[in-house]
C-alpha cells in the first residue's frame, strides 16, 4: 500500500425522493489498500459503491479519481468504469455467452485489445479462479459460486486498477462462499486495490487495511480492521458487532 490518493469522496450526498440515503460521506482510499465497507442493511453501503463507479449519480458532493473529479461533463466515464472494475452480487454475466467470450467481450470492445490477447489474458484470469475447466460453459450451466469466480475473473481481465466488490457472497449457497473469498483474499495479495461491501465479517477482518462502518447514511466509525473489530469506540459499532457475533459470525 502507498499514500498515493486513488479514490477521494467529498462530503456526497445521495437522495432518492426525499429518502436521503448517503449524507456528508468523506473517504479516501490509497493505492494498493483494501477497504470494506460494514453495516447493517439499508444502511447506504451498495448506494456508496454504486456511486464511487457512477452507476448511480451523486446528489451532491464530489468523488475524485487520481485528485480529478468524475463529475465534470467532459470526464471519460467509459475509461473510468473500465479503470474501476465491478464484481456484483448477481453476477451480471452475459447468458447468451460461454465463459470464455464474458471473460473477453469487455477486453475487445472496451479495451479494443486483438481477440487472441483477450483470450490469453482470459485464460489466465479462469485458471487462477479454478475456472479452466469451464470455458466453454455457459453460465446456466454453472453453479452461483462458478458464476461469482466467472465474474471476478472477467474483471479482473480488465486489469483494473481499482476493483469493488457489492456483496459478492450474499447470493450464494453457504458451501460456495469460501471459494469465493479464497479468489478474493489472492487477488488482494496482489496488491489490487479493492474496496468492498460485505457482510462477511470475518473475512472483512481478515482481509482489511481500513474498514467503515455505516449507520443510517453516515460513516458512524472507520479504522483499522484491528481497531473496528476488537476495540470499536461507538456504541452503534459494538452493536452491530454484537448482533453479528450472536448471529455466529463467519
Ligand atoms: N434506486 C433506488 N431508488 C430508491 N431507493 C433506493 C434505491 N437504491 C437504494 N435505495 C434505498 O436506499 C437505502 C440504502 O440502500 P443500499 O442498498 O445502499 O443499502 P445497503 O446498506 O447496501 O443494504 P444491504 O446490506 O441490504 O444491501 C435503502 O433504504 C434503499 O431502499
Amino acid at each position: 500500500m502507498t499514500n498515493e490518493k486513488i479514490i477521494t469522496v467529498e462530503h456526497l450526498e445521495k437522495t432518492f425522493g426525499d429518502h436521503r440515503v448517503l449524507k456528508d460521506i468523506n473517504l479516501e482510499v490509497n493505492h494498493g489498500e483494501v477497504l470494506s465497507i460494514i453495516g447493517a442493511s439499508g444502511s447506504g453501503k451498495s448506494t456508496l459503491l454504486r456511486c464511487i463507479n457512477l452507476l448511480e449519480h451523486p446528489t451532491n458532493g464530489d468523488i475524485k479519481f487520481h485528485q480529478q473529479s468524475i463529475l465534470t461533463s467532459d470526464f471519460d466515464l467509459t475509461d473510468y468504469q473500465a479503470k474501476v472494475g465491478m464484481v456484483f452480487q448477481s453476477f451480471n454475466l452475459f447468458n447468451n455467452l460461454n465463459v470464455l467470450e464474458n471473460c473477453m467481450i469487455g477486453q475487445t470492445t472496451v479495451l479494443k485489445r486483438d481477440p487472441a490477447q483477450a483470450k490469453k489474458v482470459a485464460l489466465e484470469q479462469l485458471d487462477k479462479v479454478a475456472m479452466s475447466p469451464y470455458v466453454n460453459a455457459k453460465p446456466a450451466q454453472l453453479s452461483g459460486g462458478q458464476k461469482q469466480r466467472v465474474g471476478i475473473a472477467r474483471a479482473v481481465s480488465m486489469n483494473p486498477e481499482v476493483l469493488l466488490f457489492d456483496e459478492p457472497t450474499s447470493a450464494l449457497d453457504p458451501e460456495m462462499v469460501d471459494d469465493v473469498l479464497d479468489s478474493m483474499r489472492a487477488l488482494a495479495h496482489t496488491g489490487l486495490t479493492m474496496i468492498l461491501v460485505t457482510h462477511e465479517m470475518a473475512f472483512a477482518r481478515d482481509i482489511s487495511d481500513h474498514v467503515v462502518f455505516m449507520d443510517q447514511g453516515v460513516i458512524a466509525e472507520e479504522g483499522s480492521a484491528e481497531a473496528i473489530f476488537t476495540n470499536p469506540q461507538k456504541e452503534r459499532t459494538q452493536t452491530f458487532l454484537k448482533r453479528y457475533l450472536q448471529g455466529g459470525m463467519r
